[in-house]
C-alpha cells in the first residue's frame, strides 16, 4: 500500500469511529424519547390537568421521535477543522453526549455556518473542510477541501484525495423525488438559506441553479431558527402544481420538518377543486388586477333597488316601502363597511321595522276604508295612529313575525341576499349583463363568459378569495364561542405553562412554548396539528410563505397569497425568462411593489446545477430568441452527450424511450410534449407515477421537474402554444440532466439548428 492510499485508509477509519459513536448517541436519544413516550402512555386516569399533561408530552416525544428517526440517513455528512487543531462535525440534527457538550452541529445553527460557506479566498479561518460519504451507517468516501495546506498535520494532508462532494451528488441517477442537499449547499444557496426572515426575498435564478433546493432548505431553516414564531403560524409553500408538490414532498421531513403546509394556487380556496381550464385569453383577464373591481361591483349589483317602491303582499294587505327608503337603508347598511353577509344583518333588522310599519300604515288604511263603508259620516274624534303608536317592542315583535313569512323574506332577500363566494362568482360568469355593467372599459369580460355550473378553474380560485373576503361570514356565533374558547385557552397555557416548568423540561429546550403545546392540545382540536388546522382554515394568517415558480401567479392570485400573510414575511422564488402563464409576471417589481412598495430584496442564482453545458447550449439559443439580453446559467458540468434530434412518426416513440433507458442505465426518461399531441403520446407510453421509469407530460406538468434523459416531443407546437414566446420550449429543453433528444416530423424550429 502506498503511504497515500494508507493515510486515506486510516482516515476512513477514525471517521468510521466518530461516525459510528455519533450513531450510538442518536440511538441513545431515540431509547430516551421511546421510553418518555412508553411512560406517558403507561399513566392512565387521572384529572383532566393529567391528561393535558399526558398530552402534552406525548405529542412532544412523538414529535421528537419522528425527528430522531428522519435523520438517519446521512446523520453526519462534514467535518471542519480550524487552524488551532479543533474539528467540528456537521449533520441533520444536533447531538449532546453525556456531559451535554454538543458533538454534533445541526447544519442550521450559526456554528455549522463556516462549513457552508468557506472558500479559498475567504477561508473563515477554516484549514479545511471534509465531506464524508455514508452508505447506511458506514463511512464509504471522503472528499477533502483544503483552505490552508500548511495549518494541516502530516498525517491528515496524505488523506487529500476523493472527487468533488458536489459532483458526485449532481451525477446520481434521478428517482423522481427531489432529495436534499445538505451535504452540498454551495456558498450563494446559503445566502438565501440563512437570509433574515423578515421582509420578502426574491430569488431569482435561471433553470436548475437549485431556486427550489434552496428554498425548501430555507423553510428548514427559518422554522430551526424561529421556530417558536412558526409553529405557532405556519408555513406555507405555494408550487405550481400537485405533481410538482409530490416531487418536493420528501425534501422537509428528511430533514425533519413535517410542520409546512404545501399547496398550489388552485387549492387555496377549502371547498372548491379547480379541474377545468382556461382559455390563455381568458387565464390573462381572470387574473388582471382589476378583476377585484369586477368582483366588488358584482357585489355592489346585488344590494340591489327597487325599480319603484317596494310592495310586499302579505294577508290581503299591500306592504309599502317608498324607493327612496330603500335607498337610504342600502348606504346605511353599505356605509358601516363590514363584509356584505355581517352587513345583511342590519338591513334586514332595519328594513323588517320598515316593512311593520308599512304593515300598519296599511291597516290604518284599511280600517279606515271599512268606518268609510259602514258609516259615511265618521266621527273624527279619535283618529286612527297605528304607525305612530309602535314602540321597540311592537317592532320587534311584528318584525320577527313578519320574517316568518316566505314573501316578505323573499323580498329582502331579493335586495339583499345572503350570498356564497361561490354563488356571487358562478352567476357573475355566466351573466353577460352583469359583466358587462360592472367590466372596466378595455378588460375583455366576454372573455369570461361560461355555462352556468362549469367547472371551477385556477383562474376562478383568487376570484372565489376575493368574493369571499367581501362576502364575510356571519360569524358572530363562532365569534362568541372563540372569546370562550380563548378564555379557555389562557387557562390552558397557564397550566401547562405550570407542567413545563416544574417537571423542568422548559430548560432542558426540548418544548416549545407553552401556549403553542396548550394550542395543540386544546380540546377542540387536540389532534390537528398548527399545519392541519392552517389548511382547513381560509383565512389563516401564515408567519412566512414561500411561493415557488412565482413567475406563475396572476396578479389577482398575489393578492390572495399576500392576504395569507399579513406580515409579508415572504420567499418568492422563479424564473422571469419561464413565465408560461399570459397572466404570468413580467417583472418582480411589478409584482411586488403593491404590496411591498420597493421594500423587498433580491438574491440571484447563477450556477445551473442540473443540466450540462452540452444541452445548456441549446438552451441558450432558445433563451436568446425571446429574451436576448438574459444570460443563461452557467453550468457546473459538461455532460459529454451532445443532445440529438429524430425525424420520426410519434408511432416510434416507445422505441426511442426504451433505447433512451437503456442508454442512462439507472434513472428515469421524461416526455415533455405540446400540449397538442399529449394525449397521443401518452395513448402510446403506458401511465406512470412520479417514480416510474417514464413520464409523458406537458411542459405545464414539467414545470420544475427533472430527468435523466429528456425526450421533447414536438418543439414547433410548443414554440406556437406558447403565449409569451420561446418560454415553453426552454423550460422543455433544461429538465435533462443527462440526456436531451427531440423527436419532431416536419424539422425542427430555427432556434435548435445547433442540435442535428
Ligand atoms: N447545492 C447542491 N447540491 C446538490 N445538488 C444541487 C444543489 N443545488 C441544486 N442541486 C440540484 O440541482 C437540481 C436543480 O435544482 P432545483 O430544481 O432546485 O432548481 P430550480 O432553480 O428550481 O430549477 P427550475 O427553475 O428549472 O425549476 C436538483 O436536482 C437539485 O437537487
Amino acid at each position: 500500500m502506498t503511504n497515500r492510499q494508507d493515510g486515506f485508509a486510516q482516515a476512513l477509519d477514525s471517521e468510521q469511529r466518530t461516525v459510528s459513536w455519533l450513531y450510538g448517541r442518536l440511538d441513545t436519544a431515540r431509547a430516551r424519547a421511546q421510553a418518555a413516550l412508553r411512560e406517558v402512555y403507561g399513566r392512565s386516569g387521572g384529572t383532566r390537568q393529567a391528561r393535558v399533561e399526558r398530552e402534552v408530552l406525548a405529542g412532544e416525544q412523538t414529535r421528537r421521535l419522528a425527528q430522531l428517526n428522519a435523520v438517519e440517513r446521512g446523520l453526519c455528512f462534514g467535518r471542519i477543522d480550524d487552524g488551532a487543531g479543533g474539528s467540528t462535525y456537521v449533520g441533520r440534527i444536533g447531538l449532546r453526549d453525556e456531559e451535554h457538550e454538543s458533538v454534533l452541529i445541526d447544519w442550521r445553527a450559526p456554528a455549522a455556518r463556516p462549513f457552508y460557506v468557506a472558500t479559498a479566498t475567504d477561508p473563515g479561518g477554516l484549514v479545511r473542510r471534509r465531506h464524508l460519504h455514508l452508505k447506511e451507517r458506514r463511512v464509504v468516501g471522503i472528499d477533502d477541501e483544503v483552505f490552508d495546506l500548511e495549518g494541516m498535520s502530516e498525517g491528515d494532508r496524505r488523506t487529500l484525495v476523493g472527487e468533488a462532494a458536489l459532483l458526485a451528488a449532481l451525477r446520481r441517477g434521478r428517482t423522481g423525488r427531489m432529495g436534499d442537499v445538505v451535504a452540498t449547499i454551495q456558498i450563494e444557496q446559503d445566502r438565501v438559506i440563512r437570509s433574515s426572515l423578515q421582509g420578502a426575498l426574491v430569488v431569482q435564478g435561471g433553470p436548475g441553479t437549485g431556486k427550489t433546493v434552496a428554498a425548501l432548505h430555507r423553510a428548514a431553516y427559518l422554522l430551526y431558527t424561529h421556530r417558536e414564531a412558526l409553529e405557532r403560524r405556519g408555513v406555507l409553500v405555494v408550487g405550481p402544481n400537485p405533481m410538482f408538490l409530490r416531487y418536493i414532498g420528501q425534501v422537509l421531513p428528511a430533514l425533519g420538518e413535517t410542520q409546512v403546509v404545501m399547496t398550489t394556487v388552485g387549492e387555496m380556496f377549502p371547498g372548491v377543486r379547480a379541474s377545468g381550464a382556461d382559455t390563455p385569453a381568458a387565464a390573462v383577464v381572470k387574473g388582471d388586477a382589476r378583476m377585484a373591481q369586477v368582483v366588488a361591483g358584482a357585489l355592489e349589483l346585488r344590494q340591489a333597488a327597487p325599480d319603484g317602491d317596494l310592495v310586499v303582499e302579505l294577508d290581503g294587505l299591500a306592504l309599502r316601502v317608498p324607493r327612496r327608503t330603500c335607498l337610504l337603508l342600502r348606504d346605511r347598511a353599505r356605509a358601516v363597511r363590514l363584509p356584505h353577509n355581517m352587513a345583511r344583518k342590519l338591513f334586514v333588522t332595519e328594513m323588517l321595522k320598515e316593512l311593520a310599519r308599512a304593515e300598519a300604515r296599511a291597516l290604518e288604511e284599511s280600517l279606515r276604508i271599512d268606518e268609510l263603508e259602514v258609516d259615511d259620516e265618521p266621527e273624527l274624534s279619535q283618529p286612527l295612529d297605528l304607525e305612530g303608536d309602535l314602540d321597540e317592542v311592537d317592532l320587534d315583535v311584528a318584525s320577527a313575525r313578519l320574517w316568518g313569512e316566505p314573501q316578505v323574506r323573499r323580498a329582502v332577500d331579493g335586495l339583499w341576499p345572503e350570498l356564497t363566494p361561490q354563488r356571487l362568482i358562478g352567476e357573475l360568469l355566466s351573466s353577460p349583463d352583469a359583466l358587462w355593467s360592472v367590466a372596466p372599459s378595455g378588460l375583455d369580460w366576454r372573455q369570461l363568459l361560461r355555462p352556468r355550473g362549469a367547472a371551477w378553474t385556477v383562474g376562478d380560485v383568487p376570484l372565489l378569495d376575493e368574493a369571499a373576503e367581501l362576502l364575510g361570514e356571519d360569524d358572530s356565533a363562532e365569534r362568541a364561542s372563540a372569546r370562550e374558547a380563548g378564555r379557555e385557552r389562557a387557562e390552558r397555557e397557564l397550566y401547562a405553562q405550570e407542567v413545563l416548568t416544574s417537571t423542568g423540561v422548559l430548560e432542558q429546550g426540548v418544548f416549545e412554548r407553552a401556549d403553542v403545546l396548550a394550542g395543540r392540545h386544546a380540546d377542540d382540536g387536540a389532534e390537528l396539528t398548527t399545519a392541519e388546522r392552517a389548511a382547513a382554515d381560509r383565512s389563516w394568517a401564515y408567519g412566512h410563505v414561500i411561493v415557488d415558480e412565482a413567475q406563475e401567479l396572476s396578479a389577482m392570485a398575489w393578492r390572495m397569497v399576500m392576504r395569507r400573510v399579513p406580515a409579508k414575511s415572504l420567499t418568492v422564488v422563479g424564473d422571469l425568462a419561464q413565465t408560461g402563464s399570459s397572466a404570468g409576471a413580467r417583472s418582480w417589481g411589478q409584482v411586488l411593489d403593491p404590496y411591498l412598495r420597493g421594500r423587498w430584496r433580491e438574491e440571484r442564482l447563477l450556477v445551473n446545477y442540473r443540466t450540462p453545458a452540452e444541452i445548456m447550449a441549446v438552451a441558450a439559443d432558445v433563451l436568446a430568441s425571446f429574451a436576448p439580453e438574459q444570460a443563461p446559467p452557467e453550468s457546473v458540468r459538461e455532460g459529454g452527450q451532445v443532445p440529438r434530434a429524430v425525424r420520426m412518426p410519434l408511432s416510434g416513440l416507445p422505441a426511442l424511450v426504451e433505447e433512451e433507458l437503456a442508454r442512462i442505465g439507472e434513472g428515469r426518461v421524461g416526455v415533455v410534449t405540446s400540449d397538442a399531441r399529449h394525449a397521443e403520446a401518452s395513448r402510446l407510453l403506458p401511465a406512470a407515477d412520479l417514480e416510474a421509469a417514464v413520464a409523458v407530460l406537458t411542459v405545464g406538468q414539467a414545470k420544475g421537474l427533472e430527468f435523466d434523459a429528456v425526450v421533447v416531443v414536438d418543439p414547433a407546437g410548443i414554440l406556437a402554444q406558447s403565449a409569451m414566446g420561446g418560454q415553453d420550449l426552454y423550460v422543455a429543453v433544461t429538465r435533462a440532466t443527462r440526456r436531451l433528444t427531440v423527436v419532431h416530423e416536419d424539422g425542427l424550429p430555427d432556434v435548435l439548428s445547433r442540435i442535428y
